[in-house]
C-alpha cells in the first residue's frame, strides 16, 4: 500500500501551516521529512495517519495493505509512550489485544518482534528498568507487531543521547534490511535523514512547501557513519535549510 498526499494545504484558524503539498510514500521505502521548526512536519504525519483532515487536498491510500496486516498505519513517538505498569511483553501484547488472534498466534508474533528488536531476554522487564534506547526498541516492537503497511515515526530518536541514537539507527537499518518496511520518518537531525532515508523531503518554513526531494540510492546497509557521500548529502540538505531555519528561529523569538 502506498500513501499519497495530493495538493494538501492546511490552516489552523487564520494561520496557514502547509501549502499545496503533493507527495508519494512508496511501499518498502523510508521517506524522511525535514524542515525548520513549525513548518508542519508533525501535522503532515497526523494527516497521513488520518488523525487530522487537511483544509484542502486529499490523503490517499493506494492499493490494499498486506493480507496479514492488523493495523495499516501505526505511530512511533519520541517519548516511547509505554505503559509503565506493563512489562515489555505486556506493552507489545497491548497492540494485539483488539485483534481476534489465537493465543498461539499472538505469542508467535510477540516472540518474533521481540527477537527482531533484540528484546527476547527482556520480555518480563518493566519500562523503568530499561534504558532509553531499549524503551524505544519496545515501541518499535509494538509497532511491528501489528504488521503495519506504513509506520509513522515522529522524531523517534530525538530523546536519546547520540551514542544510543547511532546504535538504534544501526538497529533500524538491520530491521529494514532483513524485512523492508514502509515508513515516514520526521526528524530534525540531518545525519539521521541521510542514514535512514531512501528519499528526504525538505520542507520550507511555515507555510510548509516542498523545497526539494533528495533521493539517496546507496542501500541502507552500505551507508556508514562518517561516509563522505552521505556527508555531501547532509551538507546539501543543510544548504537548503540553513536560511529557512534561521528565519523560523527569529520568527519564534518575535512571538
Ligand atoms: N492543533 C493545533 N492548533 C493550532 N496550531 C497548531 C496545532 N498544531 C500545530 N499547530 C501549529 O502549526 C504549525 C506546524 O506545527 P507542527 O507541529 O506540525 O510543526 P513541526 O514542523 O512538526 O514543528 P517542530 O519541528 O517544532 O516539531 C506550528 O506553527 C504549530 O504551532
Amino acid at each position: 500500500m502506498d500513501l499519497r498526499l495530493q495538493n494538501v494545504s492546511h490552516f489552523y484558524g487564520a494561520t496557514e501551516v502547509m501549502r499545496d503539498i503533493t507527495l508519494d510514500i512508496p511501499s518498502g521505502q523510508i521517506v524522511c521529512i525535514v524542515g525548520p521548526s513549525g513548518c508542519g512536519k508533525s501535522t503532515l504525519l497526523r494527516m497521513l495517519g488520518g488523525l487530522e483532515r487537511p483544509s484542502a487536498g486529499q490523503v490517499l491510500q493506494l492499493g490494499a495493505p498486506p493480507a496479514d496486516c492488523l493495523n495499516p498505519l501505526t505511530y512511533i513517538f519520541q517519548d516511547f509512550a509505554l505503559l509503565p505498569w506493563r512489562s515489555v511483553r505486556g506493552n507489545v501484547a497491548l497492540a494485539l489485544e483488539d485483534h481476534r488472534l489465537a493465543r498461539s498466534e499472538r505469542e508467535a508474533i510477540i516472540a518474533d518482534v521481540l527477537a527482531r528488536t533484540k528484546l527476547g531476554d527482556f520480555a518480563e522487564a518493566l519500562p523503568r528498568q530499561l534504558s532509553g534506547g531499549m524503551k524505544q526498541r519496545v515501541a518499535i516492537a509494538r509497532a511491528l507487531a501489528v504488521r503495519p503497511a506504513v509506520m509513522l515515526m515522529d522524531e523517534p530518536l530525538s530523546a536519546l543521547d547520540s551514542q544510543t541514537r547511532e546504535l538504534l539507527m544501526d538497529d533500524l537499518v538491520a530491521l529494514w534490511t532483513r524485512q523492508p518496511f514502509t515508513a515516514v520518518y520526521v526528524t530534525h537531525n540531518l545525519a539521521e535523514a541521510v542514514r535512514l532515508g531512501h528519499r528526504i523531503v525538505v520542507l520550507s518554513r511555515r507555510p510548509g512547501q516542498i523545497r526539494e526531494i533528495v533521493k539517496i540510492d546507496t542501500s541502507l546497509s552500505a551507508r556508514a557513519h562518517g561516509d563522505a557521500a552521505l556527508e555531501a548529502h547532509q551538507r546539501h540538505l543543510w544548504g537548503l535549510m540553513r536560511d529557512e531555519a534561521a528565519a523560523a528561529d527569529a520568527e519564534l523569538l518575535d512571538v
